[in-house]
């Protein structure tokens, strides 16, 4: 059962994501997202409940044996561990490299890495993955809740030759240097399909050959009703050059893990084999489908759920484990 403390920090955290949503549609995704970046307010408030919601409520959820809880962070950093260390990236390197042969593409990169690995983790918050040895962190966000992370707009930094951080803001970021980029819990926060696919052309564009794009989204149904949604995606990141090579849904949320294929048309080879009539070109998450009355009576029932001191099936954030996961 929630406390009252983690209803209320996840019912601001959603009300944020709500009211950006809603003034995208009223008055276009850009200038609602300039509009948004200027609320410093709003922006600080944020960052202050989403560290307490995470280090406080999920983290003692995670710690709590008996929840079989999995931290999306842990999630994450183990297989960032089994790719590079454990030299997982060498079976999907060898099937890269006959389908080349296949289609008569030469292929001229391979994976070049060293420890500790280079991670950029966006939209990063209060830099969860600071305590992971083999990696060498890069955090940023909008708002950073602490001095560890750097301030940044990812939709807005510019991408070149090299990264160039004027005190606590990043100006410049490094193309193809990144060995893995990490979309945690971010995308849901961006408000609509376009500006989302614009985030992931900037993960490719940083990303080295065969580096890793990692992303994490909640979503508390069950692993079949957004599957069409899931399908969309793997289908847009590969039209981009990106390979899906790990899904796995959890009760509340799914991680995904996308690879810089060697050669772009890998990648969009896939598209031309395995597209499905319902897979469309759009990173699309289920709150773009509701209509304002829908996205008001969410957000009321949550506050009912906060006043009545009930548990809402939309507010818990236990992060059971379901037993569904593949490798690609
Ligand atoms: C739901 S929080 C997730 C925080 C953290 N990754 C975690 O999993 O606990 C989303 C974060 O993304 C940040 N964010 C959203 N858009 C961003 C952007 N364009 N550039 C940088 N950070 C962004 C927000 O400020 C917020 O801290």
């Amino acid at each position: 059962m929630a406390t009252e403390e983690h209803k209320e920090l996840a019912y601001y955290i959603k009300e944020v994501h709500a009211s950006l949503r809603k003034s995208s549609s009223k008055i276009g995704f850009r200038r609602a997202w300039l509009e948004h970046c200027k609320n410093e307010s709003i922006l600080k408030k944020y960052a202050k409940c989403m560290e307490r919601l995470a280090t406080v409520h999920w983290d003692s959820n995670c710690l709590d044996k008996s929840n079989a809880v999995v931290s999306r962070i842990q999630w994450s950093a183990d297989y960032c561990y089994n790719y590079y260390i454990n030299e997982h990236y060498l079976k999907f390197r060898d099937r890269e490299i006959d389908i080349s042969q296949k289609i008569n593409i030469n292929i001229d990169t391979s994976e070049q890495f060293s420890l500790p690995l280079k991670l950029l983790d966006v939209g990063s918050c209060y830099n969860p993955f600071k305590m992971y040895t083999f990696l060498d962190v890069l955090p940023i966000d909008l708002c950073p809740a602490n001095n560890s992370v750097y301030q940044c707009d990812f939709l807005n930094v510019v991408i070149g030759k090299e990264t160039i951080i004027e005190s606590q803001n990043i100006k410049q970021l490094e193309q193809n240097s990144y060995d893995i980029v990490t979309f945690c819990f971010l995308l849901e926060y961006i408000p609509n399909s376009e500006l989302r696919i614009e985030a992931c052309v900037r993960a490719y564009n940083l990303l080295k050959s065969g580096g890793i794009l990692i992303i994490n989204t909640p979503d508390s149904k069950h692993v079949g009703a957004n599957s069409k949604l899931m399908k969309c995606w793997r289908y847009t990141l590969a039209c981009l050059g990106f390979s899906r090579i790990k899904y796995e849904k959890f009760k509340h949320m799914h991680c995904l893990v996308f690879r810089k294929s060697l050669h772009k048309d890998i990648a969009i080879r896939w598209t031309t084999l395995c597209k499905e009539p319902i897979m469309e070109y759009g990173l699309f998450i289920p709150q773009d489908f509701l209509s304002e009355k829908e996205e008001d009576d969410h957000t009321n029932l949550d506050k009912a759920s906060i006043i009545c001191n009930n548990d809402s099936a939309t507010i818990t954030e236990h992060f059971d484990e379901l037993p569904f996961s593949y490798d690609e």
